[in-house]
């Protein structure tokens, strides 16, 4: 597979080409999974999770050993409609944060031991305001999907990916109106706090960008409403799954940039489950059009990855029961 994507037909073709989940390993851990000393589906999700996982692996019974967290951070030229609640400079200061140790994600990454790196993206260079005109170009999208593309090691057994772009739910949202349709004030939410007349002007500025812009088809609507920070995301989505790294997809802006892979090949996903439902209210609306059930759901509107490293968590607890449990014939126990 290619190290650089050269056109986003380039992108199109890896996507398209992409191989599935073993399913010889799938199986296995299917047939793993019920001998196992528990009632049929007893674990419920959990025993969904493994099997997904062993396939995307290869494995019948693979360890989570190396997973992977990316953090991309960008600036929105939207950001100057008044949509956040907090001001652009943020960006930078939380990627010093970050590079310190003191984020969100970082805690929690750590907590499961999940190597983690932030990649900062022109933050002197925000895009331009989608709500008068494409925010990037076809280059500087092309360029935002490589740094995705790039970043992901071959390595890694799991991968999530987060963000950091103040402004950047108004273009989540504003990426879900053109994707899915309905009223722009479905897909708007608070974002890090904005009070009923902040969500009725992001609304608005939602509405007209996306009127303006009638992007039609999933790269373009990346290109037009998206940032940089969720085209890397996207891209490091996409080459996870030419890769068969499995992801676990984190809140609304990551689901979002998700979207546009899935609008141009249906099958980009497959690879991917939802880590968590946000409390971003268009959110589970979003993953529901994406066919993916959230496997938490605890209010958390942070972003950065962490509702996908809070998730990890659950993964580790499904490969510890899918691995370590004894069989019926192991331990003598009578099927029913
Ligand atoms: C201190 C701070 C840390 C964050 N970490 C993630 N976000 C989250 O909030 C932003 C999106 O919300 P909006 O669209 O309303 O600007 C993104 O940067 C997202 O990652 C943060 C926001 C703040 C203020
Ligand atoms: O859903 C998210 O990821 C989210 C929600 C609010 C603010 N930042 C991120």
């Amino acid at each position: 597979m290619t190290d650089t994507l050269s056109s986003l037909d380039d992108l199109r073709r890896a996507l398209a080409a992409a191989p599935g989940a073993d399913a010889a390993a799938r199986t296995a851990a299917e047939d793993r999974n019920a001998q196992l000393t528990k009632p049929p589906g007893a674990l419920g999700r959990l025993e969904e999770l493994a099997i997904w996982y062993a396939g995307w692996r290869g494995d019948a019974r693979p360890q989570l050993r190396a997973p992977q967290a990316l953090v991309f951070a960008a600036n929105h030229g939207v950001t100057k409609q008044g949509i956040s609640a907090f001001p652009a400079e943020v960006t930078a200061q939380m990627v010093e944060n970050f590079r310190h140790n003191g984020a969100g994600i970082n805690a929690l990454a750590g907590h499961v031991g999940c190597a983690m790196s932030i990649h900062p993206i022109q933050l002197d260079r925000p895009t331009a305001d989608f709500s008068e005109g494409p925010a990037m170009s076809e280059t500087e999208l092309l360029e935002a999907l490589n740094i995705g593309w790039q970043a992901v090691d071959p390595a890694a057994d799991l991968l999530i990916t987060g963000e950091m772009g103040i402004g950047n739910t108004t273009s989540a949202a504003a990426i879900s109106h053109a994707l899915f349709g309905g009223e722009a004030a479905d897909w708007a939410g608070r974002g890090t706090g904005l009070d009923d007349a902040g969500v009725a002007l992001k609304a608005r500025v939602i509405a007209s960008a996306v009127a303006l812009n009638a992007p039609k088809t999933g790269f373009e609507t990346l290109r037009c409403l998206g940032g940089r920070e969720v085209a890397a995301m996207a891209g490091a989505i996409a080459r996870a799954r030419t890769l068969r790294i499995p992801v676990i997809l984190d809140g609304y802006i990551c689901s979002a940039a998700a979207a546009c892979l899935a609008a141009e090949v249906p099958a980009a996903l497959d690879h991917a489950v939802a880590g968590h439902a946000s409390a971003e209210v268009a959110h589970p609306a979003l993953l529901a059009r994406l066919g993916k059930a959230p496997l938490l759901t605890l209010g958390l509107r942070l972003g950065e990855g962490t509702g996908a490293a809070v998730a990890i968590n659950l993964l580790a607890a499904a490969l510890a029961a899918h691995n370590g449990m004894a069989t019926f014939a192991e331990a003598g126990v009578s099927e029913g």
